[in-house]
């Protein structure tokens, strides 16, 4: 973390939470979190889409300064796309985050390089700041190779961008192996990463990469949080599990507070 890049957390909240407990959760987060802990760390939830409406109507009607965006969009701007949700549609709902090629997008719905890339340009035509996910499984750790892993989905999807639309991106590394398993890269091993990714932004697009916010996600909580985010690179987490429960989200986004406890 930088003075330059203000940290953000994300709440994924995945296939979890109707409309109504979608409600619950953020009056609850609202409660638990003070308009200086918001201020200082950009805090963002990921709900389904059909409960985004009603957060929405929340965030709105209370002045909420939580963000909140969705989990997939189109790689299409509109038409015959049966089940699709355009980048469109989110942006009139006032979407400012859209998580793109997730590890189980990849994985269950073989997306691949290049429809992730499509998803990329589709947020940002969009005006909605795409959290690109990137990162290895286990077999490709295991053989070394998960610096050029990452480092190849990353330059794979941001190909083509301007530096403008690079600085509108987040980037969130995500080792498959830490996801929903307890078992977080350490601190260290992420950096690792991560310098990495930003040193590829910087080789390609320039000094534009130091203000491109990073962020680690995989089993992250309140008890692991404050070491990821000393690490100079990481600009904040991209929540699962721990995200579903405003207390334990809050505590993670109060991390600022509980550094070195
Ligand atoms: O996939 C993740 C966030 O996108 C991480 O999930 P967990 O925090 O449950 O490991």
């Amino acid at each position: 973390m930088t003075e330059t890049r203000k940290p953000l957390i994300a709440g994924n909240w995945k296939m979890n939470l109707n409309h109504l407990e979608a409600i619950a959760l953020v009056q609850k987060l609202a409660f638990s979190l003070n308009r200086d802990q918001l201020e200082a760390v950009e805090t963002v939830v990921l709900p389904p889409f059909v409960d985004i409406r009603s957060v929405q109507t929340l965030v709105d009607g209370d002045k909420l300064t939580i963000g909140f965006g969705a989990q997939d969009l189109s790689a299409h701007p509109s038409g015959a796309y049966t089940g699709e949700i355009a980048g469109s549609m989110l942006a009139k709902l006032g979407c400012s985050y859209v998580a793109v090629g997730h590890s189980e997008r990849r994985q269950y719905h073989e997306e691949g390089d290049d429809l992730v890339a499509a998803k990329v340009r589709q947020a940002l035509n969009n005006g909605i700041s795409p959290i690109l996910c990137v990162g290895e499984a286990l077999d490709v750790r295991e053989a070394g190779n998960h610096i050029s892993h990452s480092v190849s989905q990353l330059i794979a999807a941001v190909d083509g961008l301007t530096e403008e639309e690079l600085a509108k991106v987040v980037v969130a590394y995500e080792p498959v192996w830490a996801i929903g398993t307890g078992r977080t890269a350490s601190a260290e091993d992420a950096q690792e990463v991560i310098g990495a990714l930003r040193a590829a932004l910087a080789e390609k697009f320039g000094a534009v990469a130091e203000r491109v916010r990073i962020l680690y996600g995989g089993s992250v909580k309140s008890s692991n949080v404050a070491q990821i985010m000393g690490k100079p690179d990481i600009d904040g987490a991209l929540v699962g599990g721990a995200s579903l429960d405003a207390e334990e989200f809050a505590k993670i986004v109060r991390f600022p507070e509980h550094a070195g406890a």
